[in-house]
Parts: structure tokens; sequence; C-alpha cells
């Protein structure tokens, strides 16, 4: 059901950002709001009583994590491009399918013991997700789950998130 939505709702653009790339554009899901609703309220359900804080992604990341927190009535917590958060970070360098980049978080946003939903909207080599998961490790929280709406398979990023509890509603 919510796996149908999500694939009626994806757009594939070929060769962006750039060559080579099919990139999997969510936009029409976020602008559906039964659609999107029901893909929210999915993911709140199946982590109820088992996460305390969602962490997104910049910045697709947010789209997603940020209603989900809310429906869960959980705090939202952000992990974002380098150089835009306010107070001390923790900081990691990352590549992803096209190109590289360093994402920081809040160090004070999460405290050790808590049980962390990870939430983005697609998995291609999964350099981004293994990057957060890395910077909420090191706050002493734990990852409890990196949840996807869409996981590309042929590019392998499972195997940089190895030992972690990995879900994506789509596989392609
Ligand atoms: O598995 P990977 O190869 O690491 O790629 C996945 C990441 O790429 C996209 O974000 P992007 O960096 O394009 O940023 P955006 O969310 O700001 O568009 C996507 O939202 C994931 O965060
Ligand atoms: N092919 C792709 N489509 C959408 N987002 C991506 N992030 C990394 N690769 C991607």
């Amino acid at each position: 059901m919510v796996e149908e939505l999500i694939l009626e709702h994806t757009r594939d653009v070929a060769d962006f950002p750039e060559p080579g790339v099919q990139f999997k554009d969510l936009t029409p899901l976020f602008a559906a709001p039964e659609a999107f609703r029901s893909v929210v309220d999915d993911i709140g359900s199946r982590y109820r009583a088992a996460v305390d804080v969602v962490v997104g992604i910049e910045a697709r990341g947010f789209i997603l994590a940020a209603p989900v927190a809310m429906a869960m009535d959980l705090p939202f917590v952000p992990v974002r491009k380098a150089g835009k958060l306010p107070g001390p970070t923790l900081r990691q360098e990352y590549s992803l399918e096209y190109g590289t980049a360093t994402i920081e978080v809040h160090s004070d946003s999460l405290a050790a013991g808590q049980r962390v939903l990870l939430l983005d909207d697609v998995l291609a080599t999964g350099g981004t997700a293994a990057a957060a998961a890395s910077l909420i490790e090191r706050t002493g929280a734990r990852v409890a789950a990196i949840e996807m709406l869409m996981e590309l398979g042929f590019l392998g990023g499972r195997a940089k998130l190895a030992g972690y509890d990995v879900n994506a509603i789509v596989s392609v």
C-alpha cells in the first residue's frame, strides 16, 4: 500500500544532477497530502514505543522526519550540512553518489542511551546514512533503526550500514 503510493509519486529524472545518475525525485509525494500522510503514519506506527528521538538528514530527510517526529510526539533533531548549525557540533565528511560533503549535528542534541530513528528519503551508496549514523553514535545515542522511502539496491548502500537495522519501503 505505502510502497505503491511512493512508486506512484516518484519521478525519474535522467542525468541529474550529473550525467549517468538516474535521480529519484520524491517531490510529487511531498505534494500529495493524503499519500504523504499515509507514509508518515506508516513509519510512525512501525516505530512507536521503539525509539526516543527522530533524526533527519538535510535537506530531503527533514521533509520526512519532521512530520514523523510530530506524529510520534517525539523530538526532531536535524543533521545539517556543514556550517549551518550555530551551537557546538560534531562533524563528519562522507561521499555520496554524486560528490562529497560534510554533515554536522549539535553535540548536545542527543543523549547517551537514547534510541534514534534515522530517516532520509533515498538510500543510494549509503555514504550519507553511514556518516549520520556515525555522528549519532559519537553523541552516545544508539541508532535503533535507519528508515528510507526508497533504496537504490544496485548501488549497494546497505554494505556501508552493516550492523544496523535498515529498512527501505521501496527497493529498486
Ligand atoms: O546514499 P548516498 O549516496 O549517500 O545518497 C543519499 C543522499 O543523497 C541525497 O541527499 P543530497 O546530498 O543530494 O542532499 P539534499 O537532501 O540536500 O538534496 C538523499 O537525500 C540522501 O541524503
Ligand atoms: N539517484 C538518486 N536519486 C535521488 N537521490 C539521490 N541521492 C543519491 N543518489 C540519488
